[in-house]
């Protein structure tokens, strides 16, 4: 896998990792917050909610309880049969018929159980008697229920089967001094008008419920959930506010506020939240007692309306974009200032790996590895000179071999390689321009006993000059060479016979006579040779030295030119 590769792979892997983290994180912190905010909004609700109910109860229930104080109708409900008395308290009922709200009111005697009710319609004036409660009928059962709990104050939602009405019930019991009870009055509510005003307010996200006291539903936008007349129903049968959540804990959490608040129920103001289920989406509860009526608020705030989670979106969105952007950002950065010079420099490493010195451009970042680069080049440039000088040596030291190779140590004249590769050439070039050259092979005469009489330092000396005397006696552009031992041979090009044959006379006489100025006089036989095309170089020599053979043969210092290859037998 490229270095690429692993460091965008790296750098995504940590860029996700870190971006789980932080998406983890903030989820977990805005859920708090939204959570914190919700638990203050579902109390700040309760709170709302229960003092509009308490708004529009309270005046409603401080008429009733003064109606239940009434002196005139504590006095009737004593004496029920009395006309005068009766009189006068129809006259204040209607009174307090013309205050209550509702425009309704009613009175129930104990001694008779007789039901006295009017409407805002005035529908029963001079007639508010309406019937006697029974005991033992179910739709009556409230009142006598009321009566055995003793309880002053009771709020009752209850459908009223003999008035076709059905209402919120503000029950008042009526005491005469003795606080025996004597009655009970009261007004209604319409419960419609009661659910739009209070519960059903339209708050999107916000529902409001009323229970009472035991937890049963007594306001509920929902109708078919209130339990109504729920006083007179044994424990079990009623709506409780349970119902309205389906996972037990939820359950059990709702009952648990409601006894927690029964427990505090002296301090004014107290709100228990808590998170529940209602319809499969998550709600905050806000529960508050009402010490006032004896209910409970509940209300369930859904944080999903409340604060969607598609307000979110255009986070995620430029969480998203934001890793993009750094992703894309994280490998332009990568690229131009580290892999691309890396690659570069591997690519020029390569290069130089294999000699080659013409190095492509390389980018330098402003980096370590900008540095890294520069200090490659150097080296670069360092190698490079080093190797031309090098090579600059070698080559020069190669010529220089290449030369010896080609010289006699001892004379300094070309060696029998040099001579080979002249002869070699001189073929080539004469066989182009028909041009014809000459070879003179000489050797000295007797130089084994030069050598034993004189020692071989002499010998050496000797051959030196032979070599001095031979180049003295040739054109400028003759090549005199060494064969090996006291052999030399010199390639005269361009050459013709009269002038083969002049030189090797004057090499002849020219040694002899320099010869003997030196006190060691020496002779040298010489046979010659013209080139004729389609001679090979074996030819020519073998015919050079055919001649001088005949030269030895004929008696040493002389000069013999081989005319015609063929004439001439092997020697
Ligand atoms: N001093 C010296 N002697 C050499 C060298 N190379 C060969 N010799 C000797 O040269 C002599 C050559 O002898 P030959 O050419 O065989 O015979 P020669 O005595 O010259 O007699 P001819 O050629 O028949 O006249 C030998 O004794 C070699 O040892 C050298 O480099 N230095």
């Amino acid at each position: 896998m490229s270095l690429k590769t692993r460091i965008l792979g790296l750098a995504a892997a940590l860029i996700i990792v870190a971006a789980s983290a932080s998406w983890l994180a903030y989820r977990e912190l805005s859920e708090n917050i939204i959570e914190r905010w919700g638990q203050q909004v579902a109390e700040i609700q309760v709170r709302y909610d229960s003092a509009r109910l308490l708004q529009s109860l309270e005046r409603e229930i401080g008429l009733a309880r003064q109606m239940a104080s009434s002196s005139t109708l504590i006095q009737w409900a004593q004496n029920p049969d009395d006309p005068a008395l009766q009189a006068d308290a129809i006259r204040q009922m209607e009174s307090f018929r013309s205050n209550f709200r509702d425009n309704s009111y009613f009175v129930a005697l104990r001694q008779n159980g007789h039901y006295y009710y009017n409407n805002a319609a005035n529908e029963y004036a001079g007639n508010q008697y309406r019937y006697t409660l029974d005991a033992n009928k179910p739709e009556d059962a409230w009142f006598f229920q009321l009566i055995d709990e003793g309880r002053d104050f009771h709020l009752n939602v209850n459908p009223d089967v003999e008035l076709g009405v059905t209402k919120v019930w503000i029950d008042v019991l009526m005491r005469n001094d003795q606080g025996e009870i004597v009655g009970m009055v009261g007004t209604g509510l319409n419960l419609d008008d009661f659910l739009q005003d209070i519960v059903d307010i339209g708050q999107e996200g916000i529902t409001t419920l009323f229970v009472d006291y035991n937890g049963a539903i007594q306001l509920y936008r929902d109708r078919n959930y209130i339990d109504f007349a729920s006083i007179i129903k044994p424990e079990g049968q009623k709506n409780t506010v349970d119902l309205l959540f389906e996972d037990p804990q939820d359950k059990q959490q709702i009952l648990g506020m409601l006894q927690m608040l029964k427990q505090r129920e002296g301090r004014v103001g107290a709100v228990e939240s808590g998170f529940v289920t209602v319809d499969g989406r998550k709600h905050l509860a806000g529960v508050a007692f009402l010490p006032n009526i004896g209910w409970f608020e509940i209300t369930l705030v859904d944080l999903d309306t409340l604060v969607p989670t598609s307000y979110l979106w255009p986070l995620v969105a430029v969480f998203l974009v934001s890793l993009l952007i750094s992703l894309v950002l994280f490998h332009l950065i990568i690229q131009s200032r580290i892999l691309r010079p890396v690659v570069a420099l591997e690519d020029a490493v390569k290069r130089l790996r294999e000699g080659n010195f013409n190095l492509p451009y390389l980018p330098k970042p402003d980096n370590e590895i900008g540095r890294l680069v520069d200090h490659f080049e150097t080296m670069a440039n360092r190698v490079q000179l080093n190797t031309r000088d090098l090579e600059q040596k070698v080559a020069q030291r190669t010529e220089e071999l290449q030369r010896l190779a080609r010289i006699d140590a001892l004379t300094g004249l070309k060696n029998r390689r040099g001579l080979d590769e002249l002869l070699e050439a001189e073929i080539e070039r004469s066989d182009r321009s028909q041009q014809d050259f000459g070879l003179i092979w000489l050797d000295i005469d007797h130089f084994k006993a030069i050598n034993d009489r004189h020692g071989h330092q002499a010998g050496d000396e000797i051959l030196c000059r032979v070599a001095l005397w031979l180049r003295a006696n040739v054109r400028p552009y003759d090549q005199p060479g060494r064969w090996g031992g006291d052999e030399f041979v010199v390639l005269l090009s361009p050459c013709d016979a009269p002038t083969l044959e002049r030189i090797a006379r004057r090499i002849c006489e020219g040694v002899e006579e320099e010869s003997r100025k030196t006190g060691l006089p020496v002779t040298v036989s010489v046979g010659g040779y013209l080139w004729k095309p389609g001679d090979s170089s074996d030819t020519i020599l073998r015919e050079a030295d055919r001649a001088l053979y005949q030269a030895k043969a004929g008696g040493r210092n002389q000069v013999c030119i081989q005319e015609d290859s063929s004439v001439l037998p092997e020697a």
